[in-house]
């Protein structure tokens, strides 16, 4: 398995606690470089707080978050170790280049499709400037940052079909395009790995189909490794490779999507079911 030969972030007695609550309790778990790693289980199974954790919103109670570059990983970056949970969250994203997606929508909905692509990419525009007003008139590499952050929008607006609408304010596109300009948006910041919560929350099939065929050339393309949250087992069962499963903040099941698929406890945690329905539940999963 690529998560054990191959990881990119190790997490390692993950704990985190609320007060006198404990949301996720002593987790351990590994996400493989460049595959698609789901995260999944009931309401309040903890899952948006390892998020968080991983991504500096909260530090957490216990435990230890490594994510490890390779020579070769997106934007050349060097082989490297970067101990998350000690990181502020700009040097998570900055430096560590993990970028993440939340439930609900957080475009710059005024600006244009285009222009939410290229805020993305300030932090490498800045430091092409110099950070000078000279450098932004004047610099070379300024004018060729420039020009390769628009290419690198173009090539994710026509990765999502959305080059059309690249001029209209991002808030007047559909639901399940906004949805996934999100995730073009976090590309656009060139992600060793790419937390994504619930992306799928909302589609329709149709809108679904499309979030898979992105996630999957995000994935084969340019080789980031995805995390994400999701409750629709349509995405989860298609197009990850690892599934882990959590249940009141601690690990029930971690293995291959079919290994979870026919996992009884998953069923009976996941479904909320009891033990003596969980034949039943089985065979309508399977079906
Ligand atoms: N900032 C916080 N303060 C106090 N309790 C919190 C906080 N964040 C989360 N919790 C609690 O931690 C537990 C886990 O919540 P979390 O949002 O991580 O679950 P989840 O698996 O993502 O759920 P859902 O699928 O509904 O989004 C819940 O009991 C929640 O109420």
């Amino acid at each position: 398995m690529r998560w054990e030969k191959d990881p990119i972030l190790h997490v390692e007695h993950l704990k985190m606690r609320f007060g006198g609550l404990v949301a996720v309790n002593d987790l351990s778990f590994k996400v493989g470089r460049g595959d698609i790693t789901a995260l999944i289980g009931p309401n309040g199974a903890g899952k948006t707080t390892v998020f968080n954790c991983i991504t500096g919103f909260y530090k957490p109670s216990e435990g230890m978050l490594t994510l490890r570059h390779k020579a070769g990983d997106r934007a050349g970056s060097d082989d490297g170790s970067f101990l998350l949970e000690r990181l502020p969250g700009h040097r998570i994203s900055q430096d560590a280049r993990v970028a993440r997606t939340f439930q609900n929508i957080r475009l710059f909905s005024g600006m244009t499709v285009l222009e939410n692509l290229l805020v993305a990419q300030h932090n490498t525009l800045m430091q092409a400037s110099g950070f000078t007003i000279a450098g932004l008139f004047g610099l070379p590499s300024f004018r060729a940052a420039e020009r390769e952050a628009v290419d690198k929008a173009r090539h994710w607006l026509e990765k999502i079909n959305l080059i059309e609408r690249a001029d209209d304010p991002a808030g007047d596109l559909p639901y399940g395009d906004q949805r996934r300009l999100e995730i073009a948006r976090a590309m656009c910041t060139d992600p060793v790995l790419l937390c994504l919560d619930e992306p799928a929350a909302g589609l329709n099939p149709r809108e679904s189909q499309e979030l898979n065929n992105l996630l999957l050339s995000v994935r084969n393309d340019h080789n980031t490794a995805v995390l994400l949250i999701e409750h629709d087992m349509s995405v989860v069962m298609q197009i990850s490779d690892h599934v882990i499963v959590l249940d009141y903040g601690t690990k029930i099941a971690d293995g291959t999507p079919e290994e979870i698929r026919n996992d009884q406890r998953v069923i009976a945690a996941y479904l909320g079911v009891d033990d003596d329905e969980v034949e039943e539940v089985e065979a309508e999963v399977r079906a």
